[in-house]
Order: structure tokens, then C-alpha cells, then sequence
């Protein structure tokens, strides 16, 4: 599996912890803690240390290093930086919650609005019932006094409790809605956008975090709305105390500051030590995901890697913890530091209130309501606090799926409204050159090739010679630097890219074994046509290609799941695999059929049997075969060979066998093994 198939977990929310420890354990260390019954083995350890470019490669100073991405978001992090874009965050905030659900917003912004009036009105209820209590007079007299403000406060209780509930449910309806909202948003693009940019490392990389930062909408939308509920909570509490005495409210803000300060602090330094450590997290994740992946499975165990591959895992753990215990020891510092002042800052508000209730400023009765008001202010102002250092960060991965989404919709083809022709009679592919993204090799250099109806072509060649990339250029799934492709005269550049892929059945080198039904398997090469010539129609494609003597054998036949990863799944083996992805292009029936390597997996009978329907399919279609079975090409119309991304040689079988060259030596090559050991009689 390659690395790219890894799931990146490096963005998760596990954030923030701690500070890129390019390990101080040594290997020794790290075997510690190593379950009883694995012994290390000496002979591991003692060849190979801990060294991550022995194990990990080289890396370019280069931002795109799949390991060192995130490094430099840091500088976006600065305090000046994050007030600059608060306004630009809970826009966005707004816009997604809005586009999610427009009327979910309006009634959870109502309700917050309402609970924060309703918890003012509950402090000056407050204000109002001390202030009966408190007045001259025998108790009973002073209760009734007291009783509306009384009745007030228990009224404000209950519509607040009320609210809260109501609120829950609205977000629980928010939150799953603004992860489908973006999560489809992220998939549809990478299902449309342009098959290229997938060659393109930078793009995948950035892919990865775009998918964290898909599920970061739900919670940086979260997070702006306690950032203003708390708004809400504290204006209605700074509300409070302004009636009581203007005072008090510089006060209270003076005093929740340093608990503020603390907050962003602590943040930071998590955030910081995440983006050192981020390249260490996507190593022990993809290390993680090798050691459960029942792929390596067995190279694990014949290889016995399992040590190596924990040991390196376990060094870079150790690293963690000690970085974990780094960062909250520094977060224990600020939080002293912060609350120290807190309490001298409270302490100078508290001392003020009594001033007021000593010079008569203020009556007892409101005193005591400011000091219930002071309380839920700082809790209020401690929330926004911690909720804005929180958005804030969620903001940072949702700009990379925001900044992956505006790449990607760059790169989706431009619809046209020319339509490629329907059963075109030739292909003709004129001095193309094709590099791919960020590669230094040109894998075409000026390739001209022609495909008619009727005719099988072959492409054959060394490995990494090009053929599978002109394959992709005349498919139109490339489009190249220079030189033109033509169907009927047709220049592929001007032609509607769904059109063309409509044209074209493929059997691809590396196919892709869905976990789904035998059915499924076959049908994907077009799936519309499950629901119009039902779900039988897979059958005849199944028979052309033999699927049908493997699905025979399985349990439910066509309805058999093969999720092998899952339960009551079963799984192939690589011939029979490939057998249904050739169904899949047959399945497809389309007029141009392109046959990359579709026989490395089988048997010799089953081998044979496709090459004859690859004949047969090719009176009537354009066949492009690519091979390294040279016997399966003699019978071919057109041979081309292919050499380090040009054509070397062109011709019948015949023709390339009756002078010298790469084709005649290829072909002897591969004929001699079989001759030499057929007994002679
Ligand atoms: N996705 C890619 N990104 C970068 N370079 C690539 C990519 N795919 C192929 N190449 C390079 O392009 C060149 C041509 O590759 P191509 O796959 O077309 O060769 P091929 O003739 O089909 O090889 P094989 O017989 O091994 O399948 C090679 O040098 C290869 O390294």
C-alpha cells in the first residue's frame, strides 16, 4: 500500500500536547517498557539505531516534506495575527452555519440572545428581592415584600433551564450538519477535480489536512457561538453591575484579564509544541497504521520487522510524554501567574464593593447582587476566553480546507460544450510530451502513435518507458504539455472531458477491489447501468471474462460482499480479483477499450482466454493492450515500442522481428525460457 493511502491523523484533535522531541531516549531506553514475552532482538537493535534519515529518508528543506507540513503555520499564530483575523473567522463561522442551516442559526442566536436577557433580568431580580429582605420591618412583612422579585429569580431559573435544553438540541442538529455540509463539499471535489493533481504530491499533502480540517467547521462554528453566548452572558452581567455602580465594570474586566492572559498563553505554547512535534505524530500514526494493516501483515511477521517497527514507535512515544509533561509544566506556570493576579485584581473589586457599602454609595441589597453579577462575568468572560483560543486554532485547519477547496475547484477541468466523438475510428496522438507535477524526468518526449477501429494496438516497452502515461494522455485523463490528441480529428482540448472518459473502458494496472457485492465489483464499470438493464446485466460481462467461475464458487454468488476487512466478507485471490476488474471494462462497453497489463495475475488458461476476447473485442473498437507477454502481442495490428518516453519502434510483429531492436531482443528474451525448456524429443 503506498504511503499516501495512510490515513493522516497528524491533525487530530489530540492538540495540543507537546513540543517536537527529536527523541532523547536511545533505543536501549525505549525497550523499557516492552511487553514481556517479545523480547528485543539484540541483533535489531545493534544494526540499526535510531536514526531518522536511515529510516526515514532524506528530506527536502522544502514545505511540501510530507513530515515537516504545518511547520511554519506557527508565524500564524501570534497574538497581533489573531486579532487581525477574528473578524474574518466568525464570518466564516456565520457563513457555514448559515449555509448548514440557516434557520437552526436563527433560532439558536435567538435563544442565546434571550437566555442572556433573561439571566440580567434574574440579577436585578436578585437586586430587587435582597433588597425586600433587607429593608426595616418583621420577617413576614419583609418576605412578602420580597415575594415578586422571589418569584422572579425562580421564573428566570426555570426559561433559562428551558433554553439551555433547547439550545442542546440545536446543536446537536448543528453539528452533524456542518460535517456533512463540508466533509460532501470536500469529497465532491475529490471525486471531479482533475485526475492530474492527484500526481501531484503537494496536492495529496494538502488533501490530508483538508480532510482534518473538514471536521474542524463543526467545532469552529461551536466555538463562535459560545464565544457569543459568553458575549451575551457577559454584556448582560457588565449590564447588571453598570446600574448598580459604573465602577464596577472596569473592575470586572481588570479582573478577568490575567486569567485571560494565562489562557492564551497556555494555548500557545500547546499549539507551538504540536506544530514542532507534528512530523513525529505523522510518523508514529503511519507506523501505527503499518503494525495493524493486515496488508503487511505477513511481511511483519516473515520479516520479523515487528520489533524494529515498535521500537520506533515506542521511541518517538517517550518523546511525547516528555514534551507532554514540558508543555503542562509551562501551562502550570502561566496559570499561577494568571490567577496570582486574578485574586489581587478580585480582591481590589471586593474592596471596592465594601468602600461603596461603607460610604452609603451603594445599599447592601446591591451589593449582593453585584457581587452574583462579578461571578457569572468571569465565568462568562473565562469562557469566550477559552472558546476564542479554541476557534481560533480550529480556524488555522479550517483555512487548509478552505485553501484546499479553492485548489481544487482551480484544477477541475473547464466544462465545454463540445462533445467528444461517440465511436470515433482513430486516434491520433501528434509530438506529445508529458512531465509530471514536480518531477524532474519528462515521461513522453514528442510520442506520436495512431489507434483505429478495428484494430488492436500494442504498447510495449521497458518499465517506466511511458506506456501507461500515453495511455492516459490519448484517454484524455492527461492532458499534455505540448502535441495535440485527436479523435476523428477532434482535438481533445477542445472537448468536454466527461465525454471522452464516457468513451473509454479501462483495465488499470492497480484496480481498485471495492468492499462491496461481487455485483458492485463488476458493475461500477458503469454503474447507471444497473438501474436500466438490471442488476443481471453483470452476468454476460462475468462470463466473457470468467468472473463468472469465481462468483460462482462464492457463498451468495453475485450478492457475496467482498469486504473481506469486514465481517462475512470474503476476499480473492489476485487472478480472480483480476479477473471481475476486466469484467468491470467489458461491463463498461464503451468503444475504446484500454487494457493496462490485465493478465499479470493468471493463470495461463485464463490468460489466453483474454487475450482472445481482447481479439474479439477489437473488431468492432479501438484496443489499446500494454504488456510485458510478448507472445500476447504477435497477433496485434500494431506494435509500439516504447523507450524512455519516446517511440523506438513501430510495426507488425513480423516487421519489428525482421531488423535489430529493443522488440526482436525483448522477444527472443522471453521466447528462449520457454524453448530451452520444452523437452526435445
Ligand atoms: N504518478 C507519477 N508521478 C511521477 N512520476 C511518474 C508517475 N507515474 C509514472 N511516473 C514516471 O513516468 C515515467 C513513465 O511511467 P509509466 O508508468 O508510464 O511507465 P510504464 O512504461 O507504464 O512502466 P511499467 O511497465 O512499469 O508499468 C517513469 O519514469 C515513472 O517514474
Amino acid at each position: 500500500m503506498a504511503t499516501s493511502d495512510v490515513p493522516d491523523t497528524s491533525d487530530t484533535n489530540q492538540v495540543p500536547a507537546q513540543r517536537d522531541p527529536t527523541p532523547a531516549t536511545t533505543p536501549a531506553e525505549s525497550l523499557e517498557d516492552q511487553p514481556s514475552g517479545s523480547a528485543p532482538d539484540p541483533e535489531v537493535r545493534a544494526t540499526i539505531p535510531h536514526d531518522p534519515v536511515l529510516t526515514y529518508g532524506k528530506e527536502d528543506d522544502d514545505t511540501s516534506s510530507a513530515w515537516r507540513k504545518h511547520e511554519k503555520t506557527m508565524e500564524r499564530t501570534g497574538v497581533r495575527t489573531m486579532v487581525k483575523r477574528l473578524p474574518g473567522l466568525l464570518r466564516l463561522a456565520w457563513s457555514l452555519a448559515w449555509e448548514a442551516d440557516r434557520n437552526g442559526l436563527i433560532a439558536l442566536v435567538t435563544v442565546r440572545v434571550v437566555a442572556g436577557l433573561v439571566e440580567a433580568a434574574g440579577l436585578l431580580a436578585v437586586a430587587g428581592a435582597l433588597g425586600g429582605l433587607l429593608t426595616a420591618g418583621p420577617t413576614p412583612d419583609r418576605v412578602r415584600h420580597a415575594l415578586p422579585a422571589l418569584a422572579l429569580i425562580l421564573a428566570a431559573g426555570l426559561v433559562r433551564t428551558a433554553l439551555s435544553l433547547v439550545e442542546n438540541l440545536l446543536r446537536a442538529r448543528f453539528g452533524p450538519r456542518i460535517d456533512r455540509v463540508c466533509v460532501v463539499r470536500l469529497l465532491d471535489l475529490a471525486t471531479t477535480t482533475s485526475v492530474m493533481a492527484f500526481d501531484d504530491p503537494r496536492f495529496v499533502d494538502d488533501l490530508e489536512a483538508a480532510e482534518r480540517g473538514a471536521v474542524s467547521g463543526r467545532q469552529l462554528v461551536d466555538n463562535a457561538t459560545t464565544v457569543f453566548t459568553s458575549v451575551v452572558r457577559l454584556v448582560a452581567a457588565a449590564g447588571v453591575l453598570g446600574v448598580l455602580h459604573p465602577l464596577l465594570v472596569p473592575l470586572l474586566i481588570l479582573s478577568i484579564l490575567p486569567d485571560g492572559w494565562a489562557t492564551a498563553r497556555s494555548a500557545r505554547l500547546a499549539y507551538a509544541s504540536w506544530l514542532g512535534r507534528i512530523r513525529l505524530v505523522r510518523r508514529q500514526f503511519m507506523l501505527r497504521y503499518y503494525m495493524i494493516d493486515r496488508d503487511s501483515a505477513a511481511e511483519i511477521r516473515s520479516f520479523g520487522l515487528g520489533r524494529f517497527l515498535l521500537d520506533e514507535y515506542s521511541v518517538i512515544a517517550r518523546g511525547n510524554e516528555a514534551e507532554a509533561l514540558r508543555v503542562g509544566r509551562g501551562q502550570a506556570r502561566y496559570r499561577l501567574v494568571g490567577e496570582s493576579v486574578a485574586g489581587l485584581a478580585l480582591g481590589a473589586v471586593y474592596g471596592t464593593l465594601v468602600v461603596l457599602l461603607d460610604t452609603g454609595v451603594m445599599p447592601l441589597a446591591a451589593a449582593g447582587a453585584a457581587v452574583l453579577a462579578i461571578r457569572n462575568g468571569r465565568g462568562a468572560l473565562s469562557t469566550a476566553l477559552t472558546s476564542l483560543n479554541d476557534a481560533y486554532e480550529n480556524f488555522l485547519y479550517f483555512d487548509e480546507y478552505q485553501a484546499w477547496i479553492l485548489e481544487a475547484t482551480r484544477r477541475i477541468p473547464p466544462p465545454r460544450s463540445l462533445a467528444a466523438p461517440v465511436s470515433p475510428d482513430v486516434i491520433r496522438v501528434d509530438g506529445v510530451t508529458y512531465t509530471y507535477p514536480h518531477t524532474e524526468t519528462t515521461a513522453l518526449r514528442g510520442v506520436s502513435v495512431e489507434l483505429r477501429r478495428g484494430q488492436v494496438v500494442a504498447f510495449v516497452g521497458a518499465n517506466g518507458s511511458g506506456k501507461s502515461t500515453l495511455a492516459k494522455v490519448l484517454a484524455g485523463l492527461y492532458v499534455p504539455d505540448s502535441g495535440t490528441v485527436r479523435w476523428d480529428g477532434v482535438d481533445l482540448a477542445g472537448v468536454d472531458p466527461d465525454s471522452v472518459r464516457d468513451r473509454v473502458g479501462l483495465i488499470p494496472q492497480a484496480y481498485t477491489r471495492w468492499p462491496m457485492s461481487a455485483r458492485l465489483n463488476i458493475a461500477v464499470g458503469r454503474v447507471a447501468r444497473l438501474a436500466t438493464d438490471g442488476p443481471d446485466s453483470v452476468i454476460a460481462a462475468a462470463a466473457a471474462t470468467g468472473a463468472d467461475e469465481v462468483i460462482d464458487k462464492l457463498p451468495h454468488g453475485y450478492d457475496t460482499s467482498l469486504a473481506r476487512q469486514y465481517n462475512s466478507g470474503h476476499d480473492l485471490s489476485g487472478g480472480q480479483w483480476q479477473r471481475i476488474a476486466c469484467a468491470r471494462a467489458v461491463y463498461r462497453d464503451a468503444p475504446i477499450l484500454i487494457a493496462d497489463e490485465p493478465s499479470a495475475a493468471l493463470d495461463a488458461r485464463a490468460e489466453q482466454a483474454l487475450f482472445d476476447l481482447i481479439q474479439s473485442l477489437g473488431k468492432d473498437r479501438i484496443v489499446l493492450l500494454i504488456t510485458h507477454r510478448l507472445a500476447s502481442v504477435r497477433t496485434a495490428d500494431r506494435i509500439y515500442v516504447l523507450d524512455d518516453g519516446l517511440v523506438a519502434d513501430e510495426g507488425t510483429h513480423a516487421e519489428l522481428m525482421n531488423r535489430p531492436g529493443i522488440y526482436p531482443d525483448l522477444f527472443t528474451l522471453q521466447a528462449r525460457q520457454f524453448v530451452d525448456t520444452i523437452p526435445v524429443d
